[in-house]
């Protein structure tokens, strides 16, 4: 956590921020993908992030995430985070299960010796039947349905124990039932005190968050 953070409509004012931007610039050769972004993240709220295609949103969630460093700016958090991508960004050539799939959401939590313990062995079955994914364990993730891969993926993010959660359209394209079990999950994680940001279009998702950051070509447009 850094510090006590600014107060915001729907989530306690007491909440302290698990991360924070402050006048990010992301640059891919000459192009600008974000300009002067500032963010704070707060523990236990959902921030969805909206925008048109090419507003910045994923290059957000890298930065977030700590994968993309930034041309300018600041990123500061001690957070523990969790990155879940689209589902396809996972290559059906990877001969791996779904429990294989939630299981590297647990090597996070690992030590040096990179040995399941029981903790982590525990947040995998956890993740799994929170997803509803525990009877599909065995099976190749490739050999899933869409909304059942980005189930499994979720249970990934979830088995890390995160107190950052940071998703990428987790529930464009599903059936229902999977939508619906992405959204709950999402509320039960935020419920637990962990922040999530979800970038998404999806209607339902902005309804039910408690703030929306538009991107407009690399810029917050409005909070
Ligand atoms: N690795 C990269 N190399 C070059 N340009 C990139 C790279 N990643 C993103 N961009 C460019 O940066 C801009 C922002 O891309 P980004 O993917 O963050 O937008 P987005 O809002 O997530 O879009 P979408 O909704 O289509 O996924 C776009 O112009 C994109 O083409």
């Amino acid at each position: 956590m850094i510090d006590a953070p600014a107060a915001s409509p729907r989530t306690p004012d007491v909440a302290p921020t698990v991360a924070r931007l402050r006048d990010v610039h992301v640059v891919f050769g000459l192009r600008p993908a974000l300009c002067g972004v500032d963010v704070d993240v707060r523990a236990g709220e959902v921030l969805a992030v909206a925008g048109p295609n090419g507003a910045g949103k994923s290059t957000l969630l890298e930065v977030l995430a700590g994968t993309r460093v930034p041309t300018g700016g600041t990123r500061s958090t001690g957070a523990a985070t969790a990155f879940v991508p689209q589902r396809a960004a996972v290559p059906d050539s990877l001969p791996i299960t779904v429990r294989d799939v939630v299981t590297l959401g647990a090597w996070g939590r690992l030590g040096p010796w990179r040995r399941l313990d029981a903790t982590a062995r525990a947040a995998v079955e956890e993740a799994l039947g929170r997803m509803g994914v525990a009877d599909l364990a065995r099976k190749p993730y490739a050999s899933l349905s869409g909304g059942q891969r980005q189930r499994a993926l979720l249970a990934q993010g979830l088995a890390r124990g995160a107190d950052l959660l940071l998703l990428d359209e987790p529930t464009t394209g599903l059936d229902r039932a999977s939508g619906d079990a992405i959204r709950v999950a999402v509320r039960d994680e935020a419920g637990r005190g962990v922040a999530v940001v979800c970038v998404s279009h999806d209607p339902v998702v902005l309804a039910e968050a408690d703030r929306v950051l538009h991107l407009e070509d690399g810029r917050v447009a409005t909070r």
